[in-house]
């Protein structure tokens, strides 16, 4: 038998206590209202605590936002028949469960675009549609770019479209997904504990701009491991640092894991501008971020060499770990 002593048993009670206080007040996530003067300030400490952050006062219509999703809202209501005309997901098409080539599933359905090409909706009338999709995407993209300038002016990178540019040229290998969470059945949940809609990982990109309906669904993980829920917000946006951006900081920002769980009575709906360089695009360390002799943490990688690497990885992997120095010991 084990005997402790006082100490080590007042430890673990503290550690129990702050558990327990922790699972009761989790951090609140943090909110950046960008018509204010110091939101880019408000940006770089949720970047670097979180990976992660809501946006309010962004811009965005809601008429843009509400034509798009009542339009996404019809194509998911389709026959499975008709939704598959607009083709299998390799990569961009219509996906039913299956997510990447590699074996992942979830319980959700989506259509992935990419954001240069005008998509193949091969529905009854996909004018209407299509242009919705375009308009709430240049619009998003404006938003996107307008923080990732915030985000230079607020680490000294100069110039200050040092990152926007790279969504914003016309190369720019963005993708566009929305995805739909059917309400999974309580017989479901019941049989499997909770069901997974959209596994964990983290998004590849620079940042990823995600707007849902008022379903909960979407959960990210904290620095410590423990995961916490997103409150729905259908009027906000909430912003994920990507590998890529967690690259060019050298790690200062870490790109922020998240999953989805189905929700049993309610559909989510939700939809994602992932905002990506183009694929010739050298990813490293931003020389300006680099003090004094500080090394970069990665190997010098394209994008395309990064994209080739992820298409072949579980969407749960460390798609980095490839691209890490071995430090020196
Ligand atoms: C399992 C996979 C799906 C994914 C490509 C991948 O092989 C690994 C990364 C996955 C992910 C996660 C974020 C985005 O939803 C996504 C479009 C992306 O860029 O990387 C998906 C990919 C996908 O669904 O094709
Ligand atoms: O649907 C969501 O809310 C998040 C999905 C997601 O993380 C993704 O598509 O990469
Ligand atoms: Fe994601």
């Amino acid at each position: 038998m084990v005997i402790l002593s006082k100490p080590a048993i007042e430890q673990f009670s503290y550690i129990r206590n702050k558990q327990a206080a922790a699972a009761l007040f989790p951090p609140l996530i943090p909110i950046v209202d960008l018509s204010k003067p110091d939101s880019k300030h408000q940006i770089i400490k949720a970047c670097e605590e979180f990976g992660f952050f809501k946006v309010i006062n962004h811009g965005v219509p809601m008429e843009l936002i509400s034509r798009l999703e009542s339009e996404a809202t019809e194509f998911f209501s389709l026959p499975l028949c008709e939704k598959e005309k607009t083709g299998q997901p390799k990569p961009y098409g219509y996906g039913n469960k299956r997510i990447g080539s590699n074996g992942d599933v979830g319980w959700v359905e989506y259509l992935l675009l990419t954001t240069n090409q005008d998509p193949n909706l091969a529905t009854e009338n996909p004018e209407s549609f299509r242009v919705a999709l375009n308009k709430y995407m240049a619009a998003v993209k404006k938003m996107a770019c307008e923080i990732l300038e915030m985000v230079a002016d607020g680490l000294n990178i100069q110039p200050r479209n040092a990152l926007s540019k790279l969504m914003m040229d016309e190369q720019s290998d963005s993708v566009f997904r929305l995805n739909h969470y059917p309400p999974c059945l309580d017989v479901l949940q019941s049989l499997n504990g909770n069901v997974i809609g959209f596994g964990e990982h983290t998004d590849p990109q620079i940042i990823s701009v995600l707007r849902s309906n008022n379903t909960s669904g979407l959960q990210i993980s904290l620095r410590d491991g423990s995961w916490i829920s997103v409150p729905p917000d259908q009027y906000s946006f909430f912003i994920n640092v990507g590998d890529s951006l967690q690259v060019m900081t050298n790690g200062r920002f870490k790109s922020v894991k998240h999953r989805v769980m189905a929700n049993s009575v309610k559909s989510r709906l939700s939809m994602i501008y992932f905002c990506g360089p183009p694929l010739s695009e050298k990813i490293a360390p931003l020389p300006c971020l680099m003090k004094g002799d500080q090394q970069s943490l990665y190997k010098e990688f394209t994008w395309f060499e990064y994209k080739r690497s992820a298409y072949t990885s579980r969407l749960a992997d460390n798609r980095l770990m490839h691209f890490e120095k071995i430090a020196a010991s």
